[in-house]
């Protein structure tokens, strides 16, 4: 069934999962992406276009297209899964024993409930036999489709299983580091979420440039206070997975986290920002979750608690902003401390 370059299935035909499956096409790996909706299909195999999420990409002849689950996932070792948060039970409900031995590697960006779920648990839940990666970076879907130059990391303790992918993934356009972090590299793809919804409230709010800094860095701060405290290694968080990715859905108006914030900051409600989105905006229901986890865990998340309190305690939002200028003036770089006792390798 495999060889190093394919074949592969990409599950999920919105954003991201049309741009992964279109690179590897482009770049002469055998590629079907699945998805749900026929007309979509449709458009894709006929018009080499996706318009409902890649408006004005056109996309390779090779790129083959099928709504059929089973027919996806039947011939394909490596199997990447770019389906939102909130519907990756529902799809690997129908495929779990198939991917058995296959490489699994989920692109999706959030966390669910009960209690504070990861992606890679619960494809580990319905394929326990699955090898499972995960994938993160600055990873704009809308920017790789045009063509342009980035990097992502695929992570997980099998060394070999991220050989595999980088051999399939890689390519003129794309660079794929490995970790060994699996964990930490999760957490810092969904966490920075969160975090790309202040940055777009502070930017429709008009702040400062050093105010959008201080944002950015005392996010990372926070999210690798929280991460360590978790068990995932805070180097991780210097890297593409963590700072990278942080870097560009904190500054980018592509970002749909991003552009959540700025509606938000426009004087939205949450569910006009949401609804006027039309994709999928992970830092939303992240926020709820790891909200709950930070507080059960006790961990100091200023940023978390500040945006908690603005979309769903209805606390205003200057009162918030008076809140977080006046606590405590506390160490730079406090986490650091836990770099001193913590491996360099993935834990
Ligand atoms: N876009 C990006 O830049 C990046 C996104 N990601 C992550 O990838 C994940 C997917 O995001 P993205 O592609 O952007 O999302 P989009 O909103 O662009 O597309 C969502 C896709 O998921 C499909 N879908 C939704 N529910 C189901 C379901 N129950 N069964 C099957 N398919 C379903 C949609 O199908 P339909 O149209 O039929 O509703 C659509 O094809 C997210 O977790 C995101 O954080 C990661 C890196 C970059
Ligand atoms: O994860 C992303 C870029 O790396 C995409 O971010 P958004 O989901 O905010 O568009």
């Amino acid at each position: 069934m495999s060889n190093s370059r394919g074949p592969v299935a990409v599950l999920g035909g919105g954003s991201f999962g049309t741009t992964l499956a279109n690179l590897m096409a482009a770049d002469g790996v055998p590629v079907t992406l699945w998805l749900r909706d026929a007309a979509v299909a449709e458009e894709i195999s006929q018009q080499h276009s996706n318009t409902r999420y890649l408006p004005g990409i056109e996309l390779d002849s090779k790129l083959r297209v099928t709504t059929d689950l089973l027919q996806a996932v039947e011939q394909a070792p490596v199997i990447f899964l770019a389906i939102p948060s909130s519907a990756l039970r529902s799809v690997l409900a129908q495929i779990g024993p198939l991917l058995a031995d296959r490489i699994v590697v989920s692109t999706t960006k959030g966390i669910q409930l009960p209690g504070f779920v990861l992606m890679s648990d619960i494809i580990e839940e319905a394929a326990p036999k699955a090898r499972v990666a995960v994938l993160s970076g600055p990873n704009l879907a809308r920017e790789m489709a045009e063509g342009a130059l980035t990097a992502t990391v695929v992570a997980s303790p099998d060394e070999a299983l991220c050989q595999a992918v980088q051999d399939v993934l890689g390519g003129s356009k794309l660079r794929v580091y490995a970790s060994l972090d699996r964990y930490g590299v999760e957490l810092g793809g969904a966490l920075k979420n969160v975090y790309a919804i202040i940055a777009g409230m502070a930017a429709a709010l008009g702040m400062g440039e050093n105010t959008k800094s201080m944002l950015i860095t005392r996010a990372l701060a926070e999210m690798t206070r929280f991460a360590v405290h978790m068990g995932a290694n805070p180097l991780t968080f210097l890297g593409l997975a963590g700072v990278g990715d942080l870097i560009v859905t904190c500054m980018s108006p592509k970002s749909r986290n991003y552009r959540v914030g700025f509606a938000l900051g426009e004087g939205k409600s949450l569910d006009e920002a949401v609804a006027s989105l039309g994709q999928v905006a992970e830092g939303v229901n992240t926020l709820r979750v790891l909200k709950q986890k930070a507080d059960a865990e006790g961990v100091y998340m200023p940023l978390v608690a500040g945006l908690h309190a603005i979309l769903f305690e209805q606390q205003p939002l200057d009162k918030v902003i008076g809140r977080l200028m006046s606590a405590e003036q506390k160490q730079d770089v406090e986490f650091a401390a836990f770099m001193a006792c913590t491996p360099l390798e993935g834990v």
